[in-house]
């Protein structure tokens, strides 16, 4: 429990702010967020080892979790290949984003991380396709942090193009296409459809992002597009939902930028 809150806590530093840092490092072609951050978690699992080791010296009675498992494994040395600190790590870090800590925890590094790692995929991936845009946010990046050797939250207001990138990525590839699935409460009419209730229904923001009614060359990737309107991504705008809308709209979309 401890160490989910710690996680989490990390998640907000880890997820909403220098997941731009990263991604803003990837593009100035350093990395110092990255290993800031793998330092940081480092720290945590070795904690985690470390409180599992203590409970095993003690003789403790409670019942073995998987921690407890893999350090008893380690130390019998009956594997083929041995287990090191490492591969202990590894397992504990994907069994935190898999398992239910406690419930509030596992969603929100499931939500959190998730969807901000496929995002950042998609705005490299986009921008090593249009070179002209990839120059124009590193030059952007590097004017707004000249001379500076650490981000500040602060600086993110000055990145008005990598805001742009990044609400055009999240357009051509919400990392939840479908978004969460809903159920009806009570048969209702939609645009000449019936809707029985009960039914689930899916919103396919995938398809609306795409939309030739909605979208000038809707397969082009074009952050101006972004410039000329004032589509927000909060959920007050159908036509651009890629965090949802409504009571169960991501509580991830108010990124540190203003609309
Ligand atoms: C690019 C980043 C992200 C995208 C595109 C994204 C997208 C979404 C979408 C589409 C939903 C479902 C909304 C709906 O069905 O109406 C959702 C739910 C949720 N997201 Fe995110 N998300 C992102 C980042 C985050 C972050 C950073 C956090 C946490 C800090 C987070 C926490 C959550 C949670 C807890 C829910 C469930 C909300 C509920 O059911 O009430 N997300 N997200």
């Amino acid at each position: 429990m401890k160490e989910s809150i710690k996680l989490l806590s990390m998640l907000r530093v880890a997820d909403l702010f220098p997941s731009m840092s990263f991604l803003i490092s990837c593009l100035d072609g350093s990395s110092f967020q990255m290993k800031r951050l793998r330092r940081e978690m480092d720290a945590v699992l070795n904690e985690i080892i470390e409180e599992h080791v203590m409970k095993g010296e003690d003789g403790g009675e409670m019942e073995e979790d998987l921690v407890d498992v893999l350090l008893r494994i380690q130390r019998k040395g009956e594997l083929q290949v041995p287990l090191t600190m490492d591969n202990v790590k590894a397992v504990i870090l994907v069994s935190l984003f898999n398992f239910s800590l406690f419930c509030t925890s596992k969603d929100m590094l499931v939500a959190a991380t998730e969807t901000t790692s496929n995002t950042m995929c998609w705005v490299m991936s986009e921008l090593m396709k249009t070179p002209n845009i990839m120059s124009k946010t590193q030059l952007e990046i590097r004017e707004v942090l000249r001379g500076k050797t650490r981000l500040e939250d602060n600086d993110i207001h000055d990145l008005h193009y990598l805001h742009l990138v990044i609400k055009e990525t999240l357009r051509m590839h919400p990392p939840l296409p479908l978004l969460l699935p809903r159920t009806c409460n009570k048969a209702t009419e939609l645009l000449g459809f019936h809707i029985p209730a009960k039914a689930r229904v899916v919103v396919n923001v995938w398809a609306i992002g795409r939309d030739p009614t909605i979208w000038k060359d809707p397969e082009s990737f074009c952050p101006e597009r972004f410039e000329e309107n004032s589509r927000d991504f909060k959920g007050n705008n159908y036509e651009y939902i890629p965090f949802g809308s409504g009571r169960r709209v991501c509580p991830g979309c108010y990124l540190p930028w203003p609309e």
